[in-house]
C-alpha cells in the first residue's frame, strides 16, 4: 500500500522543510500517540507558494477546459486507486470509524469527478444588444490564485470542494490544512503528483495558522480565499482579506435544529435522527445540535431515540464496526463535559450517555438530554460532539420561531407526513440546507452552504464553480449594421 504520509510542505512542486525547521506534532486521537511532525511554516514559505501558484496560474488557465479535465479525472481515479491507504491515514488522525472515512475519501473523488465535468462546461452568454453595431459578450474567467483554509474534521473532502471547482476554473491553488489533520491534506500533494499536475498549480503549507492566514489575506496576488471552519476565525479572515478585497467564501459553524412534527414517520425520524447526529462522533457543522420534538410524540421520540443511541459501538476508528470514535482532542472532552454539566444544573435529564468512555480519554459516550432548555448552552452554542438535547414543542409556529432563533444558518432537517407542511416548514426556515425527512443530504450534485453567521458560497453542484470564476464583460463595438 502506497504510503501518503508526506513530512514536508509542497512549494512549487518542491517538498520543503520550514525555514526556521520548526515541527509540530500530529497524534492519534484514539491513543493520544504522536504519529508524525510536520513543518512550522510561516509567512515567508507562505508567500513562495503564492509565487508559485502566480506563476503556474498563466499555462494553467491557457490549457483548454478538456485538458484541465483530464487532469481532474486522473486525480479522482488515484483517490480511488489508493482508497483504503487514504482512509486509513485519514482515522489514524482525525479519529473517524474507518467506514465514515472510506466514505469521506469517496466523496473527494466525488467532487473532483463532477468538477472535471464542469470545468468543461464554464458556458458565457451574448446578450441581446441594445445598439445596432455592437455585439455584447460575457464570459467567465478563473478568479486566480485560491487560498483554501480547511478543518481538521473532514480533512480530505473539505478539500477536495475548493481544489476541485479551483482547478477545473482554471485556478490554481495554495492549501492550508488544520494542524491536527495535516496528513491528508498534504496528501493532495502526493496525488497531484500521480495525477501529474504541474509543478506551482497545488501548493500545500502547514504551520502557523495566524502567520500563514496573515500571508494569505495580506498577499495581492491571491484573489480568493475560501475557508471552512469557526466562525470567529472566518470573521477574522474577512476582516484581514477587506485590505486587498479578494473574493471570499466561507463555510463557518451551524446550529442545526431538528424538528419533529406529531405526524411524523417515528421509525424514519429516528434513523434520520442519528445519521444527522452522530455522525464524525457529531463533529460535523451539519450535524445537529437541537432536537425538538411535539408534545404529542416527545416521550416516545425520546425513548427511541434513547434506545437508538445507547446501541451505538463506541471505540478506536480503526476498529472493526466501531461507530462512535474519539473526539478530536483533550479540549473538546472536556468542552462536551461542560455542556453536559450546565445542562444537568439546569434541569436537563440523561437519559442514556452522560459520562467520558472508559474505550480512552478521548472518547464520550454518545448521550440524549430530555428536558432541554433555552437557558442551557447548547441552545445556543455548537455541541460538536455526541450529545443530543431535546426539547419539546407544541405548535408549528412555535417550532419555527425556535429553530431560527440563532445566528447560525447551515443545516435544519424537520420529519411530517403532511406535505404541506413540508412545503411550508421547508420555506420558513432561515437555512442554506433542509432535510425533509432525511438527515443525511451532502452530495457533490447538490449546493452546500449556509445563511447568516454560517457564511456564504455554495461548494459542490453547478453552482460550486461560481465562486472561482469572474464575469467579463466585451462590449464589441463598429459592426455596421
Ligand atoms: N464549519 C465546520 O465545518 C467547522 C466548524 N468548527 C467549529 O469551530 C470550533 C473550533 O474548531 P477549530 O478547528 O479550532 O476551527 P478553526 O476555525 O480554528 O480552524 C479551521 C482552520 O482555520 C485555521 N485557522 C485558525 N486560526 C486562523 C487564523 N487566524 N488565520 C487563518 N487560519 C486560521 C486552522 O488552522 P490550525 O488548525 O493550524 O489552527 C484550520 O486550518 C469547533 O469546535 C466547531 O465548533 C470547526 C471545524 C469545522
Ligand atoms: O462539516 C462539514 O463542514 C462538512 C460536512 C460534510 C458532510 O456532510 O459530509
Amino acid at each position: 500500500m502506497t504510503d501518503f504520509r508526506r513530512e514536508k510542505i509542497l512549494v512549487g512542486g518542491d517538498w520543503i522543510q520550514a525555514d526556521a525547521g520548526g515541527r509540530i506534532e500530529v497524534t492519534n486521537p484514539a491513543t493520544g500517540a504522536v504519529i508524525g511532525t510536520v513543518p512550522d511554516a510561516g509567512a515567508a514559505e507562505t508567500a513562495r507558494a503564492v509565487a508559485a501558484a502566480e506563476a503556474a496560474f498563466g499555462p494553467w488557465r491557457a490549457l483548454t477546459a478538456a485538458e484541465r479535465a483530464t487532469h481532474l479525472r486522473r486525480l479522482a481515479q488515484a483517490i480511488l486507486d489508493h482508497r483504503e491507504a487514504l482512509a486509513e491515514l485519514l482515522t489514524e488522525e482525525q479519529g473517524k470509524p474507518l467506514a465514515e472515512a472510506r466514505g469521506e475519501v469517496g466523496m473527494s473523488a466525488a467532487y473532483i469527478q463532477w468538477f472535471a465535468e464542469e470545468a468543461r462546461r464554464v458556458y458565457g452568454e451574448v446578450i441581446p444588444s441594445p445598439w445596432p453595431d455592437r455585439r455584447l459578450l460575457v464570459t467567465r474567467q478563473p478568479v486566480g490564485v485560491v487560498a483554501a483554509i480547511t478543518p481538521w474534521n473532514f480533512p480530505s473532502s473539505m478539500l477536495a470542494r475548493k481544489i476541485g471547482p479551483a482547478l477545473a476554473a482554471g485556478c490554481t491553488v495554495v492549501a492550508k490544512p488544520a494542524s491536527q489533520t495535516p496528513f491528508s491534506g498534504l496528501a493532495w500533494g502526493v496525488l497531484g503528483e500521480m495525477a501529474g499536475l504541474p509543478a506551482g498549480v497545488l501548493n500545500i503549507v502547514t504551520g502557523s495558522a495566524r502567520a500563514i492566514g496573515g500571508e494569505l489575506t495580506a498577499n495581492p496576488s491571491v484573489r480568493k480565499i475560501t475557508f471552512t471552519g469557526s466562525t470567529p476565525v472566518g470573521k477574522v479572515l474577512l476582516a484581514q482579506a477587506a485590505g486587498t478585497v479578494k473574493k471570499m467564501s466561507m463555510e463557518l459553524g451551524g446550529n442545526a435544529p431538528f424538528l419533529v412534527f406529531d405526524d411524523a414517520d417515528l421509525d424514519r425520524a429516528v434513523e434520520g435522527a442519528i445519521a444527522a447526529k452522530f455522525r464524525n462522533a457529531g463533529q460535523t457543522c451539519v450535524c445537529t445540535n437541537r432536537f425538538y420534538a411535539q408534545a404529542g410524540i416527545h416521550d416516545e421520540f425520546v425513548k427511541r431515540l434513547a434506545a437508538a443511541t445507547a446501541a451505538l459501538k463506541v471505540g478506536p476508528g480503526a476498529q472493526d464496526g466501531s461507530e462512535i470514535g474519539p473526539l478530536i482532542d483533550a479540549a473538546a472532552v472536556a468542552k462536551t463535559e461542560e455542556m453536559v454539566a450546565d445542562a444537568t444544573a439546569k434541569g436537563g435529564r440523561i437519559v442514556t450517555g452522560g459520562r467520558r468512555h472508559t474505550a480512552g480519554a478521548g472518547f464520550y459516550e454518545p448521550t440524549v438530554i430530555a428536558d432541554a432548555t433555552d437557558a442551557m448552552t447548547f441552545a445556543r452554542e455548537e455541541i460538536f460532539g455526541p450529545v443530543a438535547p431535546v426539547f419539546r414543542f407544541e405548535t408549528e409556529e412555535e417550532a419555527i420561531r425556535r429553530a431560527n432563533a440563532t445566528e447560525y444558518g447551515l443545516a435544519c432537517y424537520f420529519y411530517t407526513s403532511d406535505l404541506g407542511r413540508a412545503f411550508r416548514v421547508s420555506e420558513a426556515l432561515d437555512y442554506g440546507i433542509v432535510g425533509v425527512n432525511e438527515g443525511l443530504v451532502t452530495t457533490e450534485v447538490a449546493p452546500f452552504g449556509g445563511v447568516k453567521e454560517s457564511g456564504f458560497g455554495s461548494e459542490g453542484s453547478h453552482h460550486g464553480m461560481q465562486d472561482y470564476l469572474t464575469l467579463k464583460y466585451t462590449a464589441m463595438g463598429g459592426l455596421g449594421r
